[in-house]
């Protein structure tokens, strides 16, 4: 009976199991199983799927990540703030500047501190990608997907998707609240137009810095929030016109608020906070 160290950690409420593969061999652990048990609320720990945190050869940690269903995420913003605190704050890390490594690419994270706990965490999540083969996207119209007409059963959305090294299709609705959420989410980020599925993400547009967001998360359902999809709506905004190109934008989700901002080098920074829940061991092969 292995026993598996872990630490449940959350961004705002978007959570995971960390297990820190650096000090438990977690050779021939068949990941995606760990993930579906390990996230059931019943039968495991409960969470929206499992992230290692593992030895990178190009940065100082890697981020593995895997969704509630067993899929592999590339990447994961709330999973990458909660990675950079555990790194600073178990010594993995020596400065509170560093590069974690995801299947989409490096990220550089910066730490900062109330007392002597990382409290939130800022991480530069590079640059957004637009062209449909990048999303990917099937469907030979233009080659930026900037409010396109979608059709889904009876309902005609307008469509715009951003890649952040994972796909998001993100719709303006006038009502957050009124978003059919649970309605469409479950059928578009399985559309076959999406060859590799899709976050799904409802924006109401608040004003020029703030926006409510909802997100259906490819592979893990409804969560309270979904770093990569702020930043992936921010860019949607912007391309839009509904927020200024550089500026700084409140995004308010289920779970709190992120402050997402474009540079001038079309880098986007994603801050908020990042907490531990519970460490424990996981009974594995039960
Ligand atoms: N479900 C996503 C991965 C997790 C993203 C989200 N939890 C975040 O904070 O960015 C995908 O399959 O692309």
């Amino acid at each position: 009976m292995q026993r598996l160290p872990f630490t449940k950690m959350h961004g705002l409420g978007n959570s995971y199991i960390y297990i820190n593969a650096i000090e438990t061999d977690m050779t021939g652990v068949d990941l995606a199983e760990l993930a579906q048990q390990i996230s059931n609320v019943n039968t495991g720990i409960g969470s929206d799927g499992l992230i290692l945190i593992a030895p990178s050869e190009i940065a100082d940690v890697k981020m593995i990540m895997y969704n509630k269903d067993g899929s592999e995420g590339k990447t994961c913003g709330n999973g990458l703030r909660c990675v950079a605190k555990y790194s600073y704050e178990n010594q993995l890390v020596t400065s509170k500047t560093f590069a974690i490594e995801t299947k989409a690419g490096l990220v550089d994270a910066e730490v900062s501190f109330i007392e002597d706990q990382v409290d939130v965490v800022t991480i530069n999540m590079g640059e957004p990608l637009l062209n449909r083969s990048q999303i990917p996207m099937l469907g030979k119209e233009q080659e930026k997907i900037v409010n396109e007409p979608f059709q889904i059963g009876d309902q005609l959305l307008q469509l715009t998707a951003v890649s952040m090294g994972n796909p998001h299709a993100i719709f303006f609705v006038e009502d957050i609240n009124a978003a059919p959420l649970y309605e469409l989410g479950p059928i578009i980020t399985n559309d076959s137009r999406f060859p590799e599925g899709v976050n799904v993400e409802f924006v109401e547009i608040v004003n020029e810095r703030e926006m409510n967001f909802r997100v259906w998360e490819r592979g893990s359902g409804v969560t309270q929030a979904c770093g990569t999809g702020a930043c992936a709506a921010t860019v949607a905004a912007i391309l839009n016109g509904y927020a200024p190109k550089n500026g700084a934008v409140t995004v308010h989700l289920d779970g709190g608020d992120l402050e997402i901002r474009l540079d001038q080098h079309n880098q986007v920074w994603m801050t908020g906070a990042a907490e531990v829940t519970a460490t424990g061991t996981y009974q594995l092969n039960r």
